[in-house]
């Protein structure tokens, strides 16, 4: 099956925490593409990556970039799919730099920014799983069976000193 989600990222240095979003697409069944493509060292890729990803089948861009991180913004520029941002943790400033450079984007040119790291890499697969989940079933019955027993874990799981 052609890709649904295209899971793009600045550096290989970014895979650490972009590979959470790879295994929780896996988790929900929801085929993907997954490349290092760099707004700032690869800019004419991005630009060919984000107008072409709609042909491939590609319906939500996850785009995952830290430290000065204008992936998403540049991605969002240039396509009409929803680009979801994960702020990758820099070594320097933790991710907040990574989190400003993607949050604060001009009205008109919008990124749905996720929280910095591994949670927002998860939370990134989570999202798509809901945007795309109108329009394909079986994903959101994945999505809504991930939910529920993450729910029952919790309630099965109600004492904090037992492992
Ligand atoms: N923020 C960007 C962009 C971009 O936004 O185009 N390209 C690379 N990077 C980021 O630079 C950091 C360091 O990269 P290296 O480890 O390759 O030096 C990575 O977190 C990457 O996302």
């Amino acid at each position: 099956m052609s890709p649904l989600v295209g899971v793009i990222m600045g550096s290989k240095s970014d895979w650490s925490t972009m590979s959470h979003s790879v295994d929780m697409l896996e988790t929900l069944g929801i085929p993907y593409e997954v490349q290092v493509v760099s707004a700032h060292r690869t800019p004419d890729l991005l630009f060919s990556y984000a107008e072409k990803a709609h042909e491939r089948g590609v319906q939500v861009i996850i785009a995952g970039a830290g430290g000065a991180a204008h992936l998403p913004g540049m991605c969002a520029a240039k396509t009409h799919l929803p680009v979801l941002g994960v702020p990758v943790q820099s070594s320097m400033l933790s991710g907040v730099d990574s989190l400003l450079s993607i949050v604060q984007m001009p009205a008109g040119v919008p990124v749905a920014t996720l929280s910095i790291g591994k949670a927002g890499a998860i939370n990134a697969a989570l999202l798509a799983a809901s945007i795309i989940g109108h329009q394909h079933p079986e994903i959101h019955t994945a999505l809504n069976a991930f939910r529920e027993q993450q729910t029952q874990t919790v309630l099965d799981n109600p004492d904090p000193r037992e492992a």
